[in-house]
């Protein structure tokens, strides 16, 4: 029989509200809509430690993921689960039956890979967007999630554009939008995307044939932004759409300068 070091007192006693496994790759399954993912995502999941316990049982944090991707990939009959949000709640439950605890957090971090058309010759390419997953179990018990995409774009500056006979710099920009809502609230992360996408002077891609390359150019210098135009625009397209907390963050990587720019807001 092991010692149970994690049950001693220990000599300072105080709650810590977050302990627990991050940075653990694992695999995960999802049903969305009736389509079957596959993603590797990376995984964070704490729990609250009291202050009489000196630390927590870690091995049982992991045994709640491996338990919950075992349902979803060796048994294939099972309904993987339905969302990232299901399966981080899942992973909660199981967690309750293991580990005492009273707030809970699971985190996964993965990347959406979304077929696009290219805008002019309309061949399909594949884009990748990075996304997170938040399940947060509060010390009352209410369930909250957050949901984070950063999408990749381009801007073309207005101000260059307009003392330089329409000429102009050109760059990369970071779009971050944030939604921390209720759990039961039904929101996808491809609208999500789609919302900061839309805002940049354009989209990029990741196949351009020679027409595209033109459809790109010319969209960027007709809709020529600042990095603050890309931030309203998002903020504004989403509180429109997504019922929660909204939180955006643009980084211009700016081509005429050796650092960026940023621009944030936040309801
Ligand atoms: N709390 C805590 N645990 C750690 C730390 N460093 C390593 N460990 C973990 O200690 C774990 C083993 O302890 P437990 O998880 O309790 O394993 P166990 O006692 O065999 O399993 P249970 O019977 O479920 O308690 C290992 O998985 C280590 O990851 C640390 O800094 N704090
Ligand atoms: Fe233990």
């Amino acid at each position: 029989m092991f010692v149970e070091t994690q049950e001693e007192r220990p000599e300072i006693r105080e709650r810590l509200h977050r302990v627990g496994i991050t940075n653990l790759r694992s695999v995960a399954k999802i049903n969305w809509k009736g389509k079957v993912y596959t993603f590797l995502p990376l995984f964070e999941i704490t729990i609250d430690v009291p202050e009489e316990k000196k630390g927590i049982h870690m091995s049982r944090l992991v045994e709640s993921i491996t338990e919950a991707m075992s349902e979803a990939v060796e048994e294939e009959v099972m309904e993987a689960h339905s969302s990232l949000e299901e399966l981080g709640r899942a992973i909660i439950s199981r967690l309750e039956g293991k580990h005492p605890h009273k707030r809970a957090e699971v985190w996964i971090r993965t990347h959406l890979i979304i077929p696009r058309e290219t805008p002019a010759s309309g061949k399909t390419t594949y884009e990748p967007y990075d996304v997170e997953v938040g399940v947060i179990k509060h010390y009352d018990g209410t369930f909250e999630k957050v949901l984070r995409v950063k999408v990749i774009g381009n801007t073309a500056c207005p101000h260059a554009m307009a003392n330089n006979n329409g000429k102009t710099h050109i760059q990369r920009a970071i779009g971050e939008l944030e939604v921390r809502t209720p759990f039961n609230e039904e929101i996808a992360l491809e609208d999500m995307i789609d919302v900061v996408e839309s805002s940049f002077s354009h989209p990029t891609y990741t196949l351009l044939k020679t027409a595209d390359e033109n459809a790109v150019v010319q969209g960027m210098f007709a809709n020529p932004k600042f990095v603050e135009d890309v931030a309203r625009e998002i903020f504004a397209k989403a509180k429109e759409r997504f019922k929660g907390r909204i939180h955006v963050k643009v980084i211009s990587n700016e081509s005429i300068h050796k650092h960026d720019v940023i621009a944030e807001t936040w309801s």
